[in-house]
């Protein structure tokens, strides 16, 4: 087993220390996770799972501190003095110990000018921490005088800035602004004025809460690339839709007019659409299958998740062949797909526009990290909320999982039928056949192996926002079968050998892809399992280990090399006639290459130089010797 070791450093990781809060003089325990001999910072983590990175002036040995005791006597508060009437809050608690959860409202941005940090109330901020107190001696000891008047400064500049002490307050502070509101689960009690000491607490934990958030690097291009991407994407979908109907759809042609409005508006394919989305939403709370716990979240929570995706894709492939047998015309989405996606637009947009509103009514802690930049269109479309959930119904599992997926393999079959009427063929084409076999394949063994998605990106790290809901409810169903759909009228017969290469590379793929996921999926549910022992492991701060061998010892991401092997065998079938069925595949190298590198940045923030050495270890990214 690969070992790792901290430079001789004061503090080492694992140390148990006292950290100060940024913008305060109040220490509290924190976790050393790892020490950047560049930056000379250290990373330490926070009982609420805060991390930051700390100065070793700000770091003191745990020695010296005592712990604030709760029956603390209020009239020895500093707070008490009032005179420093600075309240960045009020709270309904009188909390006397300051071990009660400190609530606070922030609305934070980085967008603006100094000079116009005003802005409304946005989020309410909730952190639980146990705050120590440094001894007289400790601190005469470790803070020289300079360094004392230094942070008094700082903090005076904190608190001088004005707060309001109604809900709707404005707050200016450093490093963002942000406003202060009393806390949903307080009680109903009006708003109290804030011991100053409590006021103190809310303005530092908020300005590490704050800086934890905005030290979140902004993805897909920032907040110029949200609004890019939230035009073209829907417009590429209606530009894909309309070509692939075209006699000669090169992507180099000039795309067809855009029809009418109410050619695009169909009350009916609205309806057909909504049907579908309640026929799965049905099936998914159905009191089958297992319920799967969810990786640990930043509170230490873990959500449970019906995972019956297989039950679910089994009893609507019955439904559907009930309804064919009852005569229902399913090549209505062959004739109507113009009409279905531009329905299921609209219904991504709705829930994109709930999903945003109601993530200005969570705790942060239920916030991802990476969708809360304070740009209002960056966090519509990357996502605030991590899993926003009606009671247990988990909305990000649901639409990533179920309705686009299977509605995916339903409009594959529905292409089939349709080839088949428009060729006056008694059974689909073998390409048609290949198409629909292998992307069945790759929905039903996903379904099969649901639980597996719960380790992936998606579901731990990213929100659930416009590009999620429109990826699963748009993107997916009414791209991912660009193949099939371009087959219904592009013929493109198949050699024997050629249909068999495609089979193998598609199993080859397949193979590659399904065992690496097996195995990270395995590891990180149970890393002691006996049937994992073979494998070398590098150990992270974190307390989690990264596969050093086995496939993950290959290439960093030997799963998205299957993917990308199976997305091969998808296009092929198609010929080489014209660009638009390997769109998928071109699309696919671009987003498994950004995820890639996505991934790699939120693997180095978490795992530090263990990432780097396993890195160093394994070489490529994706595909062994060239990437
Ligand atoms: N068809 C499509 O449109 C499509 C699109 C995207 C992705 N996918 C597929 O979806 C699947 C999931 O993809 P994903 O992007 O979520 O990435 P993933 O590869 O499943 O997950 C990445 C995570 O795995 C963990 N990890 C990375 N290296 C590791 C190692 N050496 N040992 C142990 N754990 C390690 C890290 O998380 P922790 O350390 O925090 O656990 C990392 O953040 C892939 O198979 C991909 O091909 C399909
Ligand atoms: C709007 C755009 C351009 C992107 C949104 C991305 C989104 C469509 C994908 C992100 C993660 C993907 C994913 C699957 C489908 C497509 C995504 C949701 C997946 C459910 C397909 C089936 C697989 O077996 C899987 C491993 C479960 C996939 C997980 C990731």
């Amino acid at each position: 087993m690969l070992s790792m070791k901290m430079p001789t450093v004061k503090y080492q990781r694992g140390d148990t220390v006292m950290g100060r809060w940024p913008g305060s003089s109040l220490y509290y325990e924190v976790k050393v996770l790892r020490f950047d001999a560049k930056s000379q910072l250290y990373t330490v983590i926070y009982k609420d799972g805060t991390e930051l990175e700390l100065k070793e002036q700000d770091i003191k040995s745990a020695a010296g501190f005592q712990t604030r005791s709760r029956s603390r006597s209020r009239s020895r508060s500093p707070g008490r003095r009032r005179s420093r009437s600075r309240s960045p809050a009020r709270t309904t608690r009188r909390s006397s110990s300051r071990t009660a959860a400190v609530v606070a409202a922030a609305a934070i941005t980085d967008s603006v000018p100094p000079s116009r940090r005003d802005t409304k109330l946005k989020d309410t901020l909730e952190v639980r921490l146990s705050p120590l107190q440094q001894t007289k001696a400790a601190e005469n000891n470790s803070n020289n005088k300079h360094e004392k008047k230094e942070e008094k400064q700082k903090e005076e500049n904190n608190m001088a800035n004005k707060v309001n002490e109604t809900s709707e307050a404005k707050v200016e502070a450093e490093p963002a602004r942000y406003n202060l509101r009393r806390r949903k689960d307080d009680g109903g009690a009006k708003p109290a004025a804030a011991e100053p000491e409590q006021q103190e607490e809310v303005a530092a934990k908020m300005a590490a809460t704050l800086t934890a958030t905005l030290s979140t690097p902004l993805d897909f291009g920032g907040k110029l690339g949200a609004y890019f991407w939230l035009l073209f994407l829907p417009a590429w979908v209606l530009f894909l839709v309309l070509q692939v109907n075209l006699e000669d759809p090169s992507l180099t042609n000039f795309p067809p007019p855009l029809p009418p409005l109410e050619a695009l508006l169909d009350v009916q394919a609205f309806g057909f659409v909504i049907l579908w989305i309640l026929f799965q939403a049905v099936l998914y709370i159905l009191p089958v299958g297992k319920l799967s716990e969810g990786m640990p979240l930043r509170s230490g929570e873990r959500l449970k998740y019906r995972t019956n995706g297989f039950f679910a894709i089994v009893v609507s492939a019955v439904a559907v062949a009930a309804a064919v047998y009852q005569g229902v015309d399913l090549t209505y989405i062959h004739s109507h797909f113009l009409q279905l996606a531009v329905a299921s637009f609209l219904i991504s947009v709705l829930l994109s526009v709930y999903l945003y509103v109601r993530s200005r009514y969570t705790s942060p802690e239920q916030l991802a990290l990476g969708g809360n930049s304070g740009n209002v269109v960056y966090d519509f479309f990357k996502g605030r909320e991590l899993n926003p959930r009606i009671k247990d119904f988990d909305l990000k599992f649901f639409c990533e999982m179920r309705p686009g997926l299977i509605g995916w393999c339903l409009i594959n079959f529905a292409m089939a039928l349709a080839e088949m009427k428009k060729q006056g063929l008694d059974a689909p084409s073998n390409p048609m056949i290949l198409v629909n076999l292998f992307q069945l394949l790759y929905v039903v063994d996903g379904l099969w192996n649901e639980e597996a998605i719960l380790t992936t990106m998606d579901l731990m790290h990213d929100g659930f926002g416009f590009m999620l809901a429109f990826g699963d409810l748009v993107w997916v169903p009414f791209t991912y079968t660009m193949q099939s759909y371009y087959l219904v009228s592009h013929p493109n017969p198949l050699s024997l050998p050629a249909l068999t290469a495609i089979v193998i590379l598609k199993l080859v793929g397949f193979y590659i892809f399904r065992k690496s996921n097996s195995e990270k999926n395995a590891f990180r549910r149970n890393p002691s399992d006996p049937k994992l022992s073979y494998l070398k492991t590098i150990p992270t701060a974190t307390g989690k280990s990264l596969l050093v061998s086995g496939w993950w010892g290959v290439v960093r991401h030997p799963n998205y090399l299957g993917d990308l092997i199976m997305a091969l065998a998808w296009s092929l079938p198609c010929g080489f006639s014209h660009l638009l069925p390997w769109y998928y595949m071109i699309y696919f190298i671009i987003l498994l290459v950004h995820r890639d590198s996505r991934d790699m940045s939120e693997c180095r923030r978490k795992y530090g130089s263990a990432w780097d050495e396993y890195c160093r270890t394994v070489r490529y990214r994706i595909i062994p010797r060239v990437y």
